[in-house]
């Protein structure tokens, strides 16, 4: 699996078109739906077009307390209600759930969208136990999404119209950007360079701060050094037309105190060790797939 791939799909920065009359129905209400929620909120997409179903009373409460959304302990509501359904529910669930919706999507599968955000779950995997001529896209969205700044990655067989798909497209922009995949062999990666990735920066971020605990610093004070420059870092990243590497060159005096730094990663071999990681989530992904 090659990560370059993913350096040819193209990244969306339009304006999301997101209609505010779209019903957007949640099956699971857990780390992820809540993501993508806040973000349509925050976004100012209305909490009474937006529905919940959820096996525990708990969940359900939460969701009302936090966001003011519609509700159901049933799956079967999304079908009536929505005119998108977000299956995020566990990958091991989702042929459950499947089963659940197939005979009510049967008459009304050409009205509704069917949206996957379960890791490594194939497009044929999820359509073939939906009715015939169900309208589905695989995604894979990251916890960003909460606040507006996820990263999406979409993926429908080459044989679809991805036109059909607006609707889906706009509401994960809504919530962040879109990346299209051409080849569904590549969302392995996407689950790995994005859908994972905000865990590897937390870790990160989290090694950091303990480091600088250790030499010394307040915790706040820590903390606050860490994810300012982490913040800054990124933004610049975003920003600037040159490479990562040339930044970094800019940072790294000859000599100097950054270049010891650097050199102690490298003497650990980062990179070798951050391939492995992320080989090891495109692997599970895979093996996801396989149930
Ligand atoms: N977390 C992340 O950063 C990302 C997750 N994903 C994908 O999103 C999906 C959900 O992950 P995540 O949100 O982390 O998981 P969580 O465990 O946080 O949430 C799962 C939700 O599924 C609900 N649920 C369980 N069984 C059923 C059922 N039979 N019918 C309806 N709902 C049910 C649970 O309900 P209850 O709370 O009532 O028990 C819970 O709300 C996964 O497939 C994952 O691969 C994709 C990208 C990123
Ligand atoms: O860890 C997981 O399996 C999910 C999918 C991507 C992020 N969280």
């Amino acid at each position: 699996m090659s990560y370059q791939a993913l350096q040819e799909a193209s990244i969306s920065t339009q304006d999301t078109g997101l209609s505010p009359h779209l019903r957007i129905a949640f099956i699971g209400g857990g780390n992820m739906a809540s993501a993508i929620i806040r973000g349509l909120i925050k976004h100012g997409h209305r909490a009474d077009q937006i529905l919940v179903c959820a096996p525990s009373q708990h969940t359900r409460s939460r969701l009302v307390q936090d966001f003011n959304v519609k509700v159901h302990s049933d799956n079967s509501a999304a079908v009536a209600f929505a005119d998108i359904i977000i299956l995020a529910v566990k990958p091991f669930i989702v042929p459950l759930v499947c089963e659940e919706l197939r005979p009510l999507l049967a008459p009304l599968c050409k009205q509704k969208l069917i949206v996957s955000i379960a890791a490594g779950l194939t497009h044929a995997s999820i359509s073939g136990r939906l009715p015939q001529h169900t309208q589905l896209v695989c995604a894979m969205p990251n916890l960003p999404s909460a606040i507006g700044k996820g990263l999406t990655g979409l993926f429908v067989p080459s044989h679809l119209d991805r036109l059909a798909f607006d609707d889906a497209e706009q509401l994960m922009r809504a919530v962040g950007d879109t990346v299209w995949l051409e080849d569904e062999t590549q969302m392995a990666s996407i689950v790995a360079t994005a859908g994972s990735s905000p865990a590897y920066f937390f870790l990160f971020l989290e090694a950091m701060e303990k480091a600088a605990i250790a030499q010394g610093l307040p915790p706040k004070t820590a903390s606050k050094a860490v994810l300012q420059s982490a913040m800054g870092a990124i933004s610049m990243a975003m920003a600037s037309k040159e490479g990562l590497s040339s930044l970094r060159r800019q940072v790294t005096s000859p000599k100097g105190t950054t270049e010891q730094a650097v050199l102690a990663f490298q003497h650990g071999d980062l990179d070798a060790l951050v391939a492995k990681a992320m080989d090891s989530a495109a692997r599970r992904a895979k093996e996801l797939a396989l149930g």
